[in-house]
Parts: C-alpha cells; sequence; structure tokens
C-alpha cells in the first residue's frame, strides 16, 4: 500500500515536472536512481540507470525505472529509447541481492511483484528499445538488456553479460529462460544456463546475447544511428510484428503471476538457499579485501 501510493505521487510529481521542463526546452525528468533525457534525434529519449555503485535493481530503482517507462509510453512523441547507465563499467548487477536475503516472505512477494512489473512494460513496450551497454551484465542486468531490440555493446573484455544465476546456487524464472531460449536458442540457452555463463563481448556477440560491439567511446553514437534504422520502419508495422513475436512469453508470465510470486517466495525463503545467497554476498565482500 505504502509502495503504491509513494508511486502515484512520483508518478505526479514527475509529470508536473516533465511537462515544466518540456516547456523550458530541456527535455528532461528525472528521479533519484533514473535519468531521462529527450534531446538529441525527435521522438528518441534515453534512460540512465543511476544507482551507484552498481546500478543493482533495488525495490526503489525498479519502481523509478516502472515509472519512468510509464511516463515516456505515455508521451506520444517518443518514439525510441536508448537504456544505459551512468555508473563507470556497470550496466547493472542485476537483481539486488539484498532484497533477496534476510528479509520476510512479504517484502519477497511485494519485490518479485515489481520485478515481474518491469519486466513485463519493458519486454512487450511498443517504443524501439536499443541498449547500450557500457559494463557488465550479469542476471538481471543482463535481462534488462534482452528486453531491447537491439543491443549495442562495449568491445571491453572486462565486461561480461549472462544470466548467471546458477553461479549464486539460485534458478533463473522460467520468464527469463523463455526470453534467453527466444534471444539464443535452445541449445545455447541450455548449457549458458547450467553453466551459469557470464559471456565477455566477443564470445556474447558469437553466441546471440548481444548484436553489435563497439569501442567503449563508440557505444552511444552506435545506439543513435541504430536508432535512427529502426525508427525508419512505420510504428504500427513494426508494433505489430513485434507484439507477435514476443506476445506468447509475456502471456505465459501474466497467465500464472500469482503462482511465480508464490514459488519465488518460497524458493527463496528455504534456509538453504538463504544460505547460498549469505555465501555469494561474502565472496563478492572477500573480492575486494
Ligand atoms: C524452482 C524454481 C523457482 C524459481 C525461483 C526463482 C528464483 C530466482 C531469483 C532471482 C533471480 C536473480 C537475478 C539476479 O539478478 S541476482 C543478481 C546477480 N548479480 C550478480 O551476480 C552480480 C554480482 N556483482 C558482481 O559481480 C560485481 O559486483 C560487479 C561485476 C557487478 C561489479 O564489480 P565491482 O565494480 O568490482 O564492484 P563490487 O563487486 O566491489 O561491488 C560493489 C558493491 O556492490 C555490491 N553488489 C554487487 N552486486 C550486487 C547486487 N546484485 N545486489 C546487491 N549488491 C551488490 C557488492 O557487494 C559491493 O558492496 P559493498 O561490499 O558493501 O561495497
Amino acid at each position: 500500500m505504502a509502495l503504491a501510493a509513494a508511486r502515484r505521487l512520483l508518478l505526479h510529481a514527475g509529470s508536473r515536472l516533465g511537462r515544466r521542463e518540456a516547456v523550458d526546452g530541456a527535455r528532461r525528468f528525472a528521479n533519484k536512481r533514473v535519468l531521462v533525457e529527450t534531446e538529441g534525434p525527435a521522438g528518441v529519449a534515453v534512460m540512465k540507470l543511476r544507482n551507484p555503485p552498481v546500478n543493482s535493481l533495488s525495490l526503489e530503482c525498479l519502481t523509478e525505472f516502472t515509472i519512468s517507462l510509464e511516463k515516456l509510453e505515455n508521451d506520444k512523441s517518443i518514439r525510441g529509447v536508448i537504456l544505459t547507465s551512468e555508473c563507470p563499467g556497470i550496466f547493472s548487477a542485476g537483481l539486488d541481492l539484498l532484497e533477496m536475503y534476510g528479509r520476510n516472505p512479504a517484502h519477497y512477494a511485494e519485490y518479485w511483484k515489481n520485478v515481474q512489473e518491469l519486466w513485463l512494460r519493458l519486454y512487450t513496450s511498443n517504443m524501439i528499445l536499443v541498449s547500450a551497454i557500457n559494463g557488465a551484465s550479469p542476471a538481471g542486468g543482463c535481462l534488462l538488456a534482452l528486453c531491447c531490440d537491439y543491443r549495442v555493446m562495449a568491445d571491453n573484455p572486462k565486461y561480461t553479460i549472462g544470466l548467471n544465476e546458477s553461479l549464486l546456487g539460485i534458478v533463473a524464472p522460467f520468464w527469463f529462460k523463455d526470453m534467453y531460449v527466444n534471444t539464443i536458442g535452445h541449445r545455447e540457452a541450455e548449457r549458458a544456463l547450467q553453466l551459469g555463463t557470464l559471456f565477455p563481448p566477443a564470445e556474447a556477440l558469437k553466441v546471440g546475447v548481444v548484436d553489435e560491439l563497439v569501442p567503449e567511446d563508440k557505444v552511444h553514437s552506435k545506439a543513435r544511428s541504430v536508432m535512427a534504422k529502426w525508427l525508419a520502419i512505420p510504428d504500427h508495422s513494426r508494433q505489430l510484428t513485434k507484439n507477435m513475436m514476443r506476445k506468447a512469453t509475456a502471456d505465459n508470465l501474466i497467465k500464472q503471476r500469482e503462482a511465480d510470486i508464490q514459488n519465488f517466495t518460497s524458493f527463496i525463503s528455504k534456509d538453504s538457499i538463504q544460505k547460498s545467497l549469505h555465501m555469494y554476498l561474502e565472496k563478492l565482500k572477500q573480492k575486494k579485501g
């Protein structure tokens, strides 16, 4: 309830801000963790995640992301969005592990509902989505990129991308899996999901997790030129085609959202899973020291 009220407030405040800035010509709105700029080619917004240090998808970040998308969807002048990160070297570290560790079942359920919500909005968006992957993109970070219509990645071997859930002792949900299969095919997805493979750029390109690699300083300009090509297609035919390709996958979650929340909640609440997450978090800490 409290979150829903916060969401309404944010949406309202955001739309007032958005209107004022549009009048000033600044064409920019922001909340704390997501910045949206609509300068540049007509009809294109650039959405930047800025939840340092690693753009983990906390509940607040998910909510702000969903609200920003909703605002862009409602703005009929926007036809395309470039999704990128403001955190150096990190696209997104994926779901926030601290939302899935040491909390209570009601929190897990609320969190998962919001993860579903963002995924459904992104995956079924009528807008053209291009990701400019300018850093590491594990698990939920990869999920964000997979929702896009085209993925441009920085050709930096330090960055990896993939659904690595099995390395954490958890399992990618069926809808993450479905989207992976849709993108890279059954055999590659089967292998990558079991091994929790994090692909360096050249391998990500080879297997089809991303569509194009460019030098790091060219990621944004390439994303813009890709966007220009997609903008040249009439919206109605592109949207109907996208819907035809994606509807069954989205509907598969829509028809069992509640059951999926229950599954997640009982899975993540298990002692053995909490222990695995604890060990993974410890490993992340030790890496530093
Ligand atoms: C039977 C079936 C039932 C179905 C049930 C379904 C269950 C499925 C559940 C969930 C799906 C999960 C999806 C996910 O997305 S899980 C998250 C996966 N993410 C990762 O594995 C990434 C982990 N992070 C990293 O590898 C690195 O941090 C990095 C490469 C992103 C960045 O490296 P670096 O720049 O060196 O930074 P640090 O490692 O030092 O990290 C800084 C700081 O940030 C913390 N942190 C990192 N990642 C996360 C995260 N995802 N969530 C929360 N916090 C994170 C890290 O711990 C450091 O914290 P600090 O020590 O306090 O500074």
